[in-house]
């Protein structure tokens, strides 16, 4: 089975609507100047709420090469809930992914692991495929703990959740020290968690579904390092935050496949 990367930009809360309508337009611009090819490997974007209309209307009306997203999700279907967005709203605007328990949700909004995995299985139940962070923190990693944390996450994150809807979801392994910090993991560090994982699934569900989940890694990706993340077995993509604001870099992480380092 071919796994296609899958390079996701989250803007995370950057970009207003006309600066959101700005940089799609770069990005495509960018990528078609270098001959990306859409087939080696999916380019999305992952923008705040107020930006999602803007970029779909660009992204369908001159079908540009992108996929995009949302970075949160309602536990709720609708009503009384101020400020929450639903599925069913993400849907109606086409989103094809949404990321859930990112780090700094779970940091600054209090997600565990329950909020996290109700949230998986909205996007699913709303057709839309769920981007589920995980990763530990530093002490975590300085204890050697990192692979049993991750695990934990994973595992909550998928409870009832089927094989099938398994195989089509993204999970992005992020060391929370390595996120926007400039101190990316090493190959070998993703590599360990990713695999990990990948055989955590194998064993939850069977082997067809570890081999069909895509996992990306995050934390300060860049277009000088992606080749050498990319090059490990286990690694299907990449989760970029402030890289993917700069469409030069975000285009350079896409075309990782171009990289003289791996071929
Ligand atoms: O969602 C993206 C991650 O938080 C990584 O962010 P970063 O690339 O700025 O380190």
């Amino acid at each position: 089975m071919t796994r296609k990367p899958l390079m996701a930009g989250n803007w995370k809360m950057n970009m207003d609507h006309v600066e959101a309508a700005g940089l799609v337009q770069k990005l495509a611009w960018t990528l078609k100047d270098k001959g990306y090819d859409p087939e080696q490997s999916e380019a999305a974007v992952l923008v705040p709420f107020t930006d999602i209309r803007t970029v779909q209307t660009l992204i369908e009306g001159d079908r540009l090469p992108l996929a995009y997203g949302a970075q949160d999700i309602s536990t709720q279907d609708k009503g009384a809930y101020t400020g929450e967005v639903s599925g069913a709203m993400l849907s109606k605007l086409a989103c094809k992914y949404v990321a859930v328990g990112h780090s700094e949700r779970r940091q600054y909004h209090g997600e565990t692991d329950e909020v996290v995995n109700t949230k998986a299985k909205k996007a699913i139940e709303y057709g839309i495929t769920p981007i589920i962070c995980v990763g530990e923190g530093l002490d975590i990693r300085k204890a050697g703990n990192q692979v049993t944390y991750t695990l934990d996450q994973v595992k909550g994150a998928l409870a009832g959740i089927d094989a099938a809807q398994v195989a089509d979801l993204v999970i992005a392994y992020e060391p929370v020290w390595a996120i926007g910090t400039g101190e990316v993991a090493t190959p070998e560090d993703a590599q360990e968690v990713c695999g990990a994982i990948r055989q955590c699934i194998g064993e939850l569900y069977d082997a067809p579904t570890a081999e069909a989940v895509r996992i990306q890694y995050g934390g300060s990706v860049k277009a000088a390092n992606v080749g050498e993340l990319m090059a490990k077995p286990d690694v299907d993509g990449a989760l970029v935050g402030g890289a993917s604001l700069d469409p030069e870099e975000f285009a350079g992480i896409v075309r990782f496949y171009a990289l003289p380092q791996v071929g």
